[in-house]
């Protein structure tokens, strides 16, 4: 990434400079998606002013809106995602909008932003974290960093969400270690005894890139900072150990089951995170959520959530769960960032996605490319395809393999070795692959959050990218969900599929439920049902041939 162009992106405005942008994997010709006969035109359009808030500044705040734009004009957009969930924004004294960030403020007496780290120096911090921000290139604050450090370090709850890539991370990672001060045994003043502060998350992978994270800040001083798993939850079995640990960093799970086991306790926790938080909240980890809640009984708890989409649901959970919290959106809720050019590709029923899929790959492409099935089986079965025709370095993360095969996968993206990685909603959310420029979504999103995450894994830190779309006849009954997101992002989509009926509610969720083979290659699965036919007759004729023999070698001995 080139610095200049995150700070400008994150910070409000940018112009692409493609002499400047990384240096490609590949010096091939870069294809454009007009040219793709089967793509729909997602084209970028002109970014509509509200959702400008990266390229505000270059303009000095002197762009119009987009004229070209088939959003509508005026009051507020409903979101996408509002429509899901038939929220509607109430207007409020206690809302404020940044014109020249495009965040909206929302609280009691907030904290003011910041433009700069430098601005930071105003609060307690100590020095190592300002010389660690510069040793790491982090030289200004993204927008979301500019307002959640100072209402974090004033010790408010907060409800952040911001488009994926724009530094959540940083956001609250910053304010909790200013805040801790230094690692525990050399604290002075009132640290109490154990852990203080606890980041939960949803896969392990992103636990162990915030990890990663963490070891930046803390270059220089001893913190005690555990990536919480079944090893180190058994290195801290003792509670001397324990109550040396500044940061956890952990999934729920892994979590509960140690505070059930009586191996951690969390009376002493100061920050609580939920990042990625409208996952924390759902069905599947709420119970766990609420565990973990109910075991910080700190009086002076802070909470924070942080994420790229909340819909209404989880932010009425979200801010049940706050006290006196400041909500921040920055640029518009559940919506992706305009660098992300999108696309949605006809591929008429589900055997005619690897054709197309192969067609794609057989063409100038930017590696590594993101690949989303719907399940485990899929994606192993994906993976096995394009190896058998050959295309090279593939590879497959998904929640049904070991922890070892995920972590060398994950190394293998990391180091620049994987060129199509295929993959499950268990990467879609959070991780950080730098180098990311292409998504596709092999199969249909299962919800507008689904989307908005995925095709986050590109056009990160102010870098651009591009996402595809596969939908077939099954999923059209959902395309015009997916199409207002598009349309949301500032691109346009066209009139055909803007006049689709809008589906109703129960429609809607049945969307993520679109029943789909475990193998994307029938034909695969006609040769594999010969081979194993194939196979039993071979076993049986020897069966049989055995049986023969023994038969006849029996008569023999009768006849002597
Ligand atoms: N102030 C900054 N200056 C430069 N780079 C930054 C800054 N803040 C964060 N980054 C980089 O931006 C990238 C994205 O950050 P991060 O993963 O925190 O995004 P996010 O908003 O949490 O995304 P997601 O919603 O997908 O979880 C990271 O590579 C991070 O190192």
């Amino acid at each position: 990434m080139s610095n200049e162009a995150f700070r400008l992106l994150s910070r409000g405005g940018a112009a692409f400079d493609k002499s400047k942008s990384e240096v490609q994997l590949f010096n091939k010709k870069k294809r454009t998606q007009g040219k793709d006969s089967t793509a729909v035109n997602s084209e970028s359009g002109q970014i509509p002013l509200e959702l400008d808030f990266f390229k505000y500044a270059q303009n000095n705040g002197k762009r119009k809106p987009s004229e070209s734009s088939n959003q509508p004009k005026g009051k507020r957009r409903k979101t996408a995602s509002d429509e899901e969930d038939g929220d509607e924004e109430e207007t409020s004294p206690k809302e404020r909008k940044s014109t020249t960030h495009r965040v909206t403020t929302k609280g009691t007496n907030v904290p003011s932003h910041v433009d700069s780290f430098e601005e930071l120096k105003t609060y307690t911090i100590p020095s190592h974290l300002f010389a660690n921000l510069a040793s790491n290139g982090y030289r200004d604050p993204t927008s979301i960093q500019s307002y959640c450090i100072p209402i974090m370090l004033e010790g408010r709850d907060i409800a952040a969400i911001s488009p994926t890539g724009t530094g959540k991370t940083l956001a609250y990672l910053l304010p909790i270690f200013s805040k801790l001060g230094s690692p525990a045994p050399s604290s002075s003043g009132d640290v109490g005894t154990g852990v203080r502060a606890v980041i939960v998350v949803p896969t392990r992978e992103l636990a162990h890139q915030i990890h990663n994270e963490c070891l930046k800040l803390a270059q220089g001083r001893k913190w005690k900072l555990v990536l919480f798993s079944k090893a180190t939850a058994n290195s801290l079995s003792q509670k001397a150990a324990r109550d040396k640990v500044d940061i956890i960093i952990s999934t729920p799970l892994r979590l509960v089951a140690a505070l059930r086991e009586g191996n951690l306790e969390l009376n002493n926790v100061r920050h609580l995170v939920l990042d990625e938080a409208d996952r924390m909240l759902d069905t599947e980890f709420m119970p766990q959520i609420q565990e973990i809640v109910a075991a910080c009984s700190h009086s002076r708890l802070q909470k924070a959530l942080f994420s790229a989409t909340l819909p209404a649901g989880a932010e009425r959970l979200a801010m049940e769960m706050l006290d006196d919290p400041v909500r921040v959106v920055v640029g518009l809720k559940d919506t992706p960032l305009p660098l992300i050019a999108q696309s949605l590709t006809y591929v008429a029923d589900d055997p005619s996605k690897l054709p197309s899929l192969l067609t794609y790959l057989a063409q100038p492409y930017d590696p590594p490319v993101l690949i989303f099935t719907s399940t485990q089986t899929r994606a192993t079965s994906l993976a096995e395809e394009l190896v058998l025709n050959g295309i090279s370095n593939v590879d497959c993360l998904h929640a049904g393999m070991t922890q070892k095969e995920r972590d060398d996968s994950l190394s293998r993206m990391r180091k620049g070795e994987s060129w199509v990685m295929i993959t499950t909603e268990v990467m879609a959310r959070g991780m950080d692959f730098k180098g990311v420029r292409e998504v596709i979504n092999y199969d249909f999103p299962t919800t507008i959050q689904s989307y908005v995450h995925r095709i986050g894994r590109t056009g990160r830190a102010g870098r651009e990218g591009k996402a595809v779309t596969f939908f077939t006849d099954e999923d059209a009954p959902y395309l015009k969900v997916i199409a207002n997101v598009i349309l949301q992002s500032g691109f346009t989509v066209p009139d055909w599929i803007l006049k689709l009926p809008k589906p109703s509610k129960l429609k809607r969720r049945q969307m993520g439920k679109v029943k789909r083979p475990d193998i994307v290659n029938p034909a695969r699965k006609v040769g594999r049902r010969d081979a194993v036919k194939k196979r039993d007759m071979v076993a049986g004729s020897k069966r049989r041939a055995a049986k023969v023999a023994e038969n006849s070698s029996g008569r023999n001995i009768v006849a002597f």
